[in-house]
C-alpha cells in the first residue's frame, strides 16, 4: 500500500503553499499556526523541497496510477451505517434458590443445604470513540443480559448472569419509549391482595361478633369462610414431593427484606452521550437472586420445604439516535472528491468513482493523531476560569499573559489530549436538496450533525466561489426550513388538548415528574436553532481539491480572496444567515488523489474543534 501522504511524488502545486493562513492575528489562526510550526510531516518536507521544481499537472485521474487514493472501481468496502436503532433490552432475571437437605451415610435426614440463586446480569451503555455507527445495534433489536443460575445442593450458589454492555458512538442520544418493570407490577398486585386480606379480616371479625351475639359457636360460624390466597405464594419454589393439600397448608414466612446492589434507574431514561463515558452507565438492573431453603430454618421449622424464586427483571424499549455524526462533515457537490479526501485523511476504503452519487450513505473515518504518522497529539488548553493568569515580559514578544499553573508546571487541570477525531463523507448535494431533490433532506440531516463543516469544492469544475455559494445556499435554506418546522412543533406542543396535560399519562411512572438520568459530566448539546444558526454558526472552512489539475490556480486565488472578504466582513456569509460564523474562513488547497496538503486539513480542523 503506498504511503497515505506520499512525499516522493514529483507533482506539486505552486499555489498549495503560499499564504495558506490569514496573516491577521485571529485566535484560531494562532492555534493552527502553533500546531503547524511544531510539526514536520513528510508532505511538508516534500513541499519545501519541491516548490521550486517545475511540475506538469496531471490532466485527469485516469493519468494517475491506480493506488489507494485512486482506487480501481471495485476497490472499496461498503460500510454499514445506521443512525437510528430501536432495541428492546432485557435485564437478566435472578436464579431461583434451591431446596436441598444433606444426605450422607449415617445421616439420612441432614440439615437444609440448598444454595442461593445467582443475581441476574445488568444492561449497561457506554459511549466510545471506536464506534461510528449504530448499524450493529439496529440489526440486533433484542438484547439480553444473562439470567442468574439456580442454586444447587451442598450450599452451592448459582452463577451470576452475564452483564451486557451496549457500545454506542459518542454523540448518541438514548430515549426510553416504554418499560415493563415487574417490581411495579408486583407492588400493584401486592396492594390489591393486601386490600383483599383486610376485607376478609373485617368480614371474619363481623361473623364472629354476630355469632357471639346470637349465642352460637363463632368457630362453627366462621369455618366455611376461606382466607384469600397468600399473595406471596408465587414467589416461592415448593418442594416437588409435596401433595396439593400439603402445599395448601404450608405456612409461608414473610419474605425477608433484601438490599439491592444495583438500583433500577427511574424512567423515562433520557441520555445524551455527547462525550465518551469513562464507565458504563446502568440502563436495566438484573433481578436479585432467590434464597435457598437454609434461610428459612427456625425452631418451629427445622426443615423448610421451600426456597424463593429469583426476581423477574425489567425490560425496556429504547430508541438510540446518533445526534452527532462526526467531528467534521465533508460537504460538497457530487463528484467533488469527498470520498477520495476521506481516504487520504483516514484509513477509510470509501467507494470512489468518476460519476455522481457514488456515495449514498455516510462513510465515517477516524483520524488518529498519535499513530507515529507525524500527527502529534493536540493538548487542548485548560479552561480559562481554572487558570490564574500571570504576565511575564518576554524579550521577543513583549508582555505575554500566561497561566500560572502552566508556569508552575502543574498540568493537573488540563483536559486529556485529543487522540482522534472523526470525519464523515456525506453524499453529494445538488441544487434544490432542501426541497428533497437528489438525496435531499436525508443528506442535509447529516450536515446538521457534524461539529465542523468542511466544504469540498472541485477547483477544476467551474467557479469555486459559485460552487461554495450554491452549497451554502442549500444548507442555509435547509437550516431555515428546520427552524420553521421547530417553531411549528413548538406552537403545536403548546395546545392543551385535554385540559389536564401532564397528569395521568400512560405507562409506569405516569403522572410522576419526568426524571432525566443525566450525569453531570454529559453536557447537553446546545439547542441554538434561531434563524438557521444551528448550522450556520458552526465553524467551517473550504477544501479546494483537485489542485493538481491544470488551470486551477486562478480559481483558487479568487476563492481565497472571497473568503478573506467574508472574514473581514466585506462580503456577507455565503448562506445569507445573519450572525453566521465568519471568524476565520480559510481555503485549503489540496490534491487528495496524491495525498498533498491533506495534513493541513488535520491541523486546521484541530484548531476549529478546540475553539
Ligand atoms: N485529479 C484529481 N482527481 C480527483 C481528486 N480527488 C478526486 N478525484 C477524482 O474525482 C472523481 C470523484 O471522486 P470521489 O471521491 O468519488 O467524489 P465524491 O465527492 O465522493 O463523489 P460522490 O460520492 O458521487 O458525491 C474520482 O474519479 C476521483 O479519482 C484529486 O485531487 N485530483
Ligand atoms: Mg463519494
Amino acid at each position: 500500500m503506498p504511503p497515505r501522504c506520499s512525499s516522493s511524488a514529483g507533482l506539486f502545486l505552486p499555489f498549495l503553499y503560499p499564504s495558506l493562513f490569514r496573516p491577521a492575528g485571529a485566535r484560531l489562526h494562532r492555534a493552527a499556526k502553533a500546531s503547524i510550526t511544531t510539526y514536520s510531516s513528510a508532505s511538508d518536507t516534500a513541499a519545501s523541497e519541491t516548490t521550486s521544481e517545475t511540475v506538469e499537472p496531471s490532466a485527469s485521474s485516469d493519468d494517475i496510477p491506480v493506488s489507494r487514493l485512486n482506487p480501481a472501481p471495485d476497490d472499496y468496502a461498503l460500510s454499514s451505517f445506521a443512525d437510528k436503532a430501536r432495541v428492546t433490552v432485557f435485564a437478566g432475571g435472578g436464579g431461583h434458590g434451591c431446596i436441598s437437605f444433606l444426605r450422607e451415610a449415617f445421616m439420612e435426614n441432614g440439615p437444609a443445604n440448598g444454595g442461593d440463586g445467582g443475581h441476574g446480569g445488568n444492561v449497561y451503555v457506554q459511549a466510545v470513540h471506536s464506534e461510528t455507527s449504530l448499524h450493529k445495534l439496529a440489526r440486533r433489536r433484542i438484547l439480553r443480559a444473562g439470567r442468574g443460575k439456580t442454586g444447587q445442593g451442598s450450599n452451592k450458589a448459582g452463577q451470576r448472569g452475564d452483564d451486557h454492555v451496549i457500545m454506542v458512538p459518542v454523540g448518541t442520544v438514548i430515549r426510553e419509549i416504554g418499560r415493563i418493570d415487574p417490581m411495579v407490577e408486583e407492588s400493584i398486585a401486592w396492594r390489591a391482595a393486601r386490600e383483599k386480606e383486610r376485607e376478609f379480616e373485617r368480614q371474619f371479625r363481623e361473623a364472629e361478633r354476630n355469632a357471639v351475639a346470637e349465642g352460637e359457636d363463632p368457630d362453627i360460624a366462621t369455618a366455611s369462610m376461606e382466607a384469600p390466597e397468600n399473595p406471596n405464594l408465587h414467589k416461592f419454589v415448593l418442594y416437588p414431593g409435596l401433595t396439593k393439600s400439603e402445599a395448601r397448608n404450608l405456612t409461608l414466612p414473610r419474605l425477608p427484606r433484601r438490599d439491592r446492589l444495583y438500583h433500577q434507574p427511574p424512567g423515562p431514561i433520557h441520555l445524551d452521550l455527547s462525550t465518551a463515558t469513562p464507565r458504563p452507565i446502568l440502563l436495566a438492573a438484573g433481578g436479585i437472586s432467590g434464597l435457598g431453603n437454609p434461610h428459612f430454618v427456625s425452631k418451629d421449622r427445622p426443615k423448610p420445604l421451600f426456597a424463593t424464586r429469583g426476581e423477574r427483571a425489567v425490560s425496556m424499549q429504547l430508541e438510540f439516535e446518533l445526534k452527532l455524526l462526526a467531528d467534521v462533515g465533508l460537504v460538497g457537490l457530487p463528484n467533488a472528491g469527498k470520498s477520495t479526501l476521506l481516504r487520504a485523511l483516514t484509513n477509510s476504503r470509501a467507494r470512489v468513482g468518476n460519476w455522481a452519487f457514488t456515495t449514498l450513505q455516510p462513510n465515517i473515518g477516524t483520524v488518529v493523531l498519535d499513530s507515529n504518522k507525524g500527527r502529534r497529539l493536540y493538548t487542548p488548553p485548560a479552561p480559562k476560569r481554572q487558570q490564574p493568569h500571570a504576565v511575564i515580559n518576554d524579550a521577543r514578544y513583549g508582555n505575554v499573559v500566561i497561566s500560572q499553573h502552566a508556569q508552575l508546571g502543574s498540568g493537573g487541570e488540563a483536559p486529556p489530549p485529543r487522540t482522534r477525531f472523526t470525519v464523515a463523507d456525506i453524499p453529494g448535494l445538488i441544487e434544490g436538496a432542501h426541497l428533497d431533490r437528489g438525496l435531499g433532506t436525508e443528506f442535509l440531516r447529516h450536515v446538521e450533525r457534524a461539529g465542523v463543516l468542511a466544504f469540498v469544492v472541485d477547483l477544476a469544475k467551474g467557479d469555486a466561489v459559485e460552487a461554495l455559494k450554491a452549497l451554502w445556499r442549500e444548507v442555509g435554506l435547509y437550516a431555515r426550513m428546520r427552524e420553521e418546522e421547530r417553531q411549528e412543533r413548538e406552537v403545536g406542543g403548546r395546545i392543551d388538548w385535554g385540559g389536564d396535560a401532564g397528569v395521568g399519562s400512560m405507562g409506569y411512572g405516569g403522572g410522576q415528574p419526568q426524571t432525566t438520568m443525566m450525569p453531570e459530566y454529559y453536557p447537553q448539546l446546545p439547542e441554538t436553532n434561531e434563524g438557521g444558526l444551528h448550522i450556520a454558526a458552526k465553524p467551517w472552512f473550504v477544501v479546494a481539491t483537485k489542485g493538481d489539475l491544470p488551470e486551477t490556480q486562478d480559481n483558487f486565488q479568487r476563492l481565497k480572496s472571497y473568503l478573506d472578504d467574508v472574514t473581514d466582513g466585506k462580503e456577507v456569509h455565503p448562506s445569507g444567515v445573519e450572525g453566521a460564523w465568519t471568524h476565520d474562513c480559510a481555503a485549503i488547497p489540496v490534491s487528495a488523489i496524491n495525498g498533498h496538503g491533506v495534513d493541513r486539513i488535520v491541523h486546521w480542523t484541530l484548531g476549529l474543534l478546540e475553539e
